[in-house]
């Protein structure tokens, strides 16, 4: 059974059609590779997954569970997580207090038995903690535990927000662009940590980037949209040298290479 099926979406803003019948699977422990010209509906695809938009026609599936009215906490209670194009983070807090805000907001900690602070609570925060700490470790952030968010490069803000998004027990991880603005080291260093994090919690990945050796290197099956269609899809180096998408995005220079 897929984790993620999006079968037939389509959704229209005025008179714009941001996706037309766009069907997509993400298996078990798959990770899936969204990319796609600006403007193509990869965001707006996201925002049809987690609820944010309501499509126009179509379905959306979690387990094979059919999740397409569903609120968006509703869906984040199943599972479904996800970054942001722009990094949604408490920038003047530090980075272990944003794990731990992510954490609370998952247990649906009560602020009155935090207030008393009784023996249970204390060896709860001590749990989180230290799981902040693994997460931290796993995420290639060990060392910038203590560090606030807003004195930090752009770089690692990405690996913060996957972090907390972890921090949450997603079963399916739903990334806006973690490669954008990374440079080709870096790129290769975050394929690595997400490879790593696959692993380790069992994850399914949809992930949308420009970022093309990042997302070749490290997805199992990937997407192509262009004007809110699906133009071809397959492996990756299938769809990285298929006509279409090297007209539509690519550049010639990737046919050649
Ligand atoms: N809330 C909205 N209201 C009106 N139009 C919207 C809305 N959201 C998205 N669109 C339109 O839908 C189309 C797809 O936008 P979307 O942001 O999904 O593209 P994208 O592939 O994520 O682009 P980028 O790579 O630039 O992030 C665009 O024409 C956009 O203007």
């Amino acid at each position: 059974m897929s984790v993620l099926e999006v079968d037939a979406v389509s959704i229209n803003f005025g008179g714009v059609q941001a996706l037309r019948e766009v069907t997509l699977r993400a298996g078990e422990w798959e990770i899936v590779g969204i990319i796609g010209p600006n403007g193509a509906g990869k965001t707006t695809l996201f925002n049809c997954i987690t609820g944010f938009y309501s499509p126009t026609s179509g379905r959306v599936r979690h387990r094979g569970r059919d999740i397409t009215t569903m609120p968006v906490h509703a869906r984040a209670a199943l599972g479904i997580g996800r970054t942001f194009q722009n990094v949604g983070l408490v920038k003047n807090a530090t980075v272990l207090e944003n794990l731990l805000t992510a954490q609370h907001l998952r247990i649906g900690y009560d602020p009155v038995t935090g207030m008393v602070g009784g023996p249970a609570t204390f060896a709860e925060e001590r749990g989180l903690t230290d799981r902040a700490h693994q997460l931290l470790e796993l995420s290639g952030l060990a060392g910038h535990a203590h560090a606030r968010v807003a004195d930090l490069p752009y770089g690692l803000l990405k690996r913060i927000e996957i972090a907390t998004v972890l921090a949450t027990d997603p079963d399916l991880l739903l990334l806006d662009e973690p490669g954008s603005g990374l440079g080709p080291e870096e790129a290769h260093s975050l394929g690595d940590t997400l490879l790593g994090l696959r692993k380790e919690f069992g994850l399914t990945i949809v992930m949308i980037d420009h970022h093309v050796p990042l997302v070749t290197r490290i997805s199992d099956y990937v997407y192509c949209l262009n004007f809110g269609e699906v133009l071809a899809e397959g492996r990756p180096d299938v769809v990285r040298r298929h006509p279409e998408v090297v007209r539509a995005y690519l550049g010639e220079e990737e046919a050649a290479s």
